[in-house]
């Protein structure tokens, strides 16, 4: 890992008093890169610190503020759309009152924004803000590092991002070998990009690049954002806008081609959304048919899966980047409400379809529950130390739940897996 010395600007605790101005960092990067799994990393390593989470979610289901969640207990998201757009800033400088009220006692701010926004009007927004506690501590760009030339073909503007960065973090490269590596690094050089460069898996980055961590005996406990609502929001106002995973009712999509003006620029304006949410379980043979027929430019789907009767004890972390596809089992909590909530997004895919596609997926009668209908969702799982095997459960059996998503390796694509014998189509 390289510039493991460094440390964004702003970065630390300053010291106490009533001037006392909490960094704010943004974390950026494509679509899929690993932003959540990353933040993730920094809150399960921020030892004392106490670390303010803001989550933009692209699409109705807050997918990301879900993920982030289940680290912390909560978190505070913006909601459907782009962070970026709130063009006057004045949403995200009502956020940052409350996050940086003296009374929440944090250390520092991470806006996680959605894969596409645009890291320049973030930045733009922290530097202009006049709130005397908030100070910018830096851009973090993450890089996906299997997918970047391609993702650079599609949209060159990413080296614009990556010339703005004050940390690039080259995420995933176990999933490349040394010499696509090199050709890496040296395309970022070749952007323009001055900012030092560490390398990751899973987001294992070092916290201190971002934030000097408190001794973990300070620790009260990571910040529950309800004690931030209930101190902070005594007046009722601030109520809105808060919220915490498990949204009701979004089942559709939304277009972001018209989606206001001035945004016509930015890489949001190309995508579209269709966010799917079904309380009946899903096949799982349909989906993987729905899954290994998705369209090229279906670039990212996540969210969770209810296969009902086929695990009643997992939900399924479903993400797939590009033709890139995991499935993370997962353990349904207490009371947990059985449901399935996905967001995908692409350019110029058709919606409706998409939309229809999964509809096809609900399991509404379920006529095969034996242990082989799960085979197709089992291979695109892999736990920790495993190579390539495929899991196969005991008959009637769940697969235990890996321990964290990022405790995971690299799955397979759809179209290397034919071996297998398949299940009866149910
Ligand atoms: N192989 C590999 N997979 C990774 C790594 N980091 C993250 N992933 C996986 O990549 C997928 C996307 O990760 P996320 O952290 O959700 O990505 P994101 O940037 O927050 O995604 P968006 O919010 O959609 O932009 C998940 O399946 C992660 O487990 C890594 O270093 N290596």
């Amino acid at each position: 890992m390289s510039g493991g010395e460094q440390q964004l600007s702003g970065g630390g605790q300053q010291a106490s008093g009533p001037a006392r101005q909490i960094p704010v960092v943004v974390l950026a990067g494509f679509l899929g890169v690993g932003k959540t799994t990353l933040l993730n990393h920094l809150l399960r390593g921020s030892g004392g610190t106490r670390v303010g989470v803001v989550v933009n979610d692209f699409g109705a289901i807050e997918i990301d503020a879900m993920s982030v969640s289940g680290q912390v207990g909560s978190t505070v998201s913006l909601g459907n759309g782009c962070l970026c757009c709130a063009v006057d800033g004045s949403e995200l400088d009502a956020y940052l009152e409350k996050l940086t009220h003296p009374s929440v006692g944090l250390d520092v701010i991470v806006i996680e924004a959605s894969g596409l926004a645009e890291p320049q009007e973030l930045v733009r927004m922290l530097l202009a803000s006049e709130n005397p506690y908030a100070v910018y501590g830096g851009l973090v760009e993450v890089v996906d590092a299997a997918e970047f030339e391609a993702t650079r073909e599609r949209h060159p503007e990413l080296e614009r991002h990556l010339a703005l960065a004050d940390l690039i973090v080259l995420n995933k490269v176990d999933r490349i070998n040394a010499e696509a590596l090199g050709r890496l690094r040296d395309a970022i050089a070749g952007a323009g990009a001055t900012a030092a460069v560490v390398e990751a898996s899973y987001g294992r980055i070092d916290p201190e690049l971002l934030f000097e961590r408190r001794p973990s005996t300070e620790r009260i406990g990571q910040l529950s954002f309800d004690d931030v609502r209930e101190e902070v929001g005594a007046d009722g106002e601030d109520g809105e806008g808060w919220e915490q995973g498990g949204h009701e009712g979004h089942e559709g999509h939304e277009s972001r081609g018209g989606h206001g003006a001035g945004h016509e620029g930015h890489l949001h304006a190309a995508y579209e959304t269709v966010s799917f949410e079904a309380r009946t379980p899903m096949s799982p043979r349909r989906l993987l048919d729905f899954l290994d027929a998705r369209p090229q430019g279906l670039y990212r789907i996540k969210g969770f899966i209810d296969f009902g009767d086929h695990d009643r004890r997992n939900r399924y972390a479903l993400h797939a980047v590009g033709r890139f596809l995991r499935f993370t089992p997962e353990p349904w909590g207490p009371g947990q409400e059985r449901c399935t909530q996905l967001v995908l997004i692409g350019a110029g895919v058709d919606t409706a379809a998409l939309t229809a596609g999964l509809e096809r997926c609900r399991d509404d009668v379920p006529q095969d529950v034996r242990p082989e209908a799960m085979w197709g969702v089992l291979r695109f799982v892999r736990q920790d130390g495993s190579e390539e095997a495929e899991l196969v459960p005991e008959a009637g059996q769940a697969v235990d739940a890996a321990d964290g998503v990022d405790e995971l390796g690299e799955s397979f694509e759809l179209d290397e897996l034919d071996e297998l014998d398949e299940p009866e189509s149910d």
